[in-house]
């Protein structure tokens, strides 16, 4: 049966796992937190936490002149949602009445359940008038500042404005199937976008497999290596399958590779669904060996262009861990490379806005390899902006770009060839 103190509840200890511990949402989903919640209450806890994790700025502000000093990190967070709840329309009496029951069971701080009865009050009173004059939220200081310096004060601005509105849904069909029922928006791109969409599952054409979700963004690495059928292609951490699937819709012979094995059964269920073929192979990119037409590099990265989707990232990281990543990348580029035939292509892409985990990883190799050459002619497929196209010849998107249509994700991806 469905409970909402049990989905406010969660939703609480979830924002305490972010704030408190520095772990990521999807970490929390993954080891198992949801799975005791009915599904419309696991459903709702997910929707309250990222609602108030994209709004955790402005419920601090509203907060700051109820409180004389900061609670112990779950109280602050039931307070949060609290706030975030109220000023979004929720009813004061069930809001308040939810958030106090929840602080009075706690082991420790129980005896807050007054602070937090009064404090909610207050917040019921001014708050929702407060919060429409509240400005969007910006990213915390250790990623806007690198941020800044790469793109302008004037394209973060736009970046945050994108990151608070949120994502739109994005699919991408097989090269035959009819989306109509959808009443999606074709994006010059080819991807189609989804407005309002609400239960993924019981969308049409999702059963028989004509789709599977992907960005607008995340579908063009795929599109500009336009892998020709009877190709043999390796992709390189390929999971859960999204440039996979494309691939072998497109009729290439695809191989991928993925070293989580929980992930790769994730892209086994997709080809199930979608009725796709392709070899796959849990184990470490590093280790691969062979020749092929055309190799796919998706690397970890920093997933600084998908906080659109992901607003407990920049308050969940503080990027101590994006050197390490940055050293993984340059290892795969250039493992990557070695798999490529002469005449072959390598696209080498990652979901991520900062240059060092793109334009600068091109760059390096570049200079490294004097066999390659970067091709911009290549990514010049339909819905590219010239603009978008970067000085060493990469694709460089963000998410402030096509704000009148509801954005995109961050990426960075190039079309490197190696000579005959
Ligand atoms: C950006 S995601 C890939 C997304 C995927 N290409 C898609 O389009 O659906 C990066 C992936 O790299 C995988 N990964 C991380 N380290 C790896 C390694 N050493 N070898 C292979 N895969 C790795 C992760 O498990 C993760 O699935």
């Amino acid at each position: 049966m469905s409970d909402s103190n049990h989905a406010r509840r969660t939703a609480v200890y979830l924002l305490d796992q972010v704030m408190g511990e520095g772990r990521l949402l999807a970490e929390c989903y993954a080891g198992g937190v949801l799975e005791k919640l009915a599904p419309e209450d696991r459903a709702r806890a997910q929707r309250l936490a990222a609602e108030t994790l994209r709004n955790l700025e402005r419920a601090d502000r509203v907060l700051k002149k109820h409180l004389k000093k900061t609670p112990p990190i779950t109280v602050l967070n039931a307070l949060r949602l609290g706030t975030v709840e109220l000023c979004s329309g929720g009813a004061a009496h069930g809001v308040v009445n939810a958030m106090v029951a929840i602080v009075s069971k706690h082991r420790r701080h129980g005896q807050l359940k007054g602070l937090v009865n009064a404090v909610l009050r207050k917040v019921a009173k001014d708050g929702p008038a407060e919060w429409a004059k509240l400005r969007v939220p910006r990213l915390p200081n250790w990623l806007r500042k690198p941020l800044v310096q790469a793109w302008g004060a004037e394209a973060m601005l736009g970046m945050e404005a994108a990151h608070f509105a949120g994502a739109p849904l994005d699919v991408t069909a097989k090269p035959d199937a009819d989306l109509s029922a959808l009443n999606g928006e074709t994006l010059p791109t080819g991807s189609v976008r989804v407005v309002n969409a609400r239960q993924v599952s019981a969308l049409p054409g999702y059963e028989a497999g004509n789709w599977w979700i992907q960005d607008a963004a995340a579908a063009l690495p795929a599109r500009i290596l336009n892998v020709q059928p009877g190709e043999h292609v390796l992709e390189l951490c390929a999971a859960p399958g999204g440039k996979t699937m494309q691939m072998a819709a497109a009729g290439a012979k695809v191989t991928a590779v993925d070293v989580s094995e929980n992930r790769m059964s994730r892209l086994q269920d997709n080809l199930t669904r979608t009725g796709l073929q392709a070899e796959l192979i849990v184990g470490d990119a590093l280790k691969q060996e062979g020749q092929f037409d055309a190799v796919l590099l998706d690397a970890p990265c920093s997933a600084t262009g998908t906080i659109r989707r992901h607003p407990d990232l920049p308050l969940a990281k503080d990027g101590s861990d994006f050197g390490a990543l940055i050293e993984l990348q340059a290892q795969m580029l250039a493992h990557a490379w070695t798999l490529v035939k002469p005449g072959g292509r390598l696209m080498f892409c990652t979901c991520s806005l900062l240059p060092d985990e793109g334009e600068c990883q091109v760059e390096d190799a570049l200079d490294m390899f004097p066999e390659m050459s970067i091709d911009r002619e290549g990514l010049r497929v339909p819905g590219v902006e010239p603009d978008w196209i970067s000085e060493e010849g990469g694709l460089r998107l963000r998410p402030d770009f096509w704000p009148e249509r509801g954005g995109m994700d961050g990426f960075y991806m190039a079309l490197l060839r190696k000579s005959a």
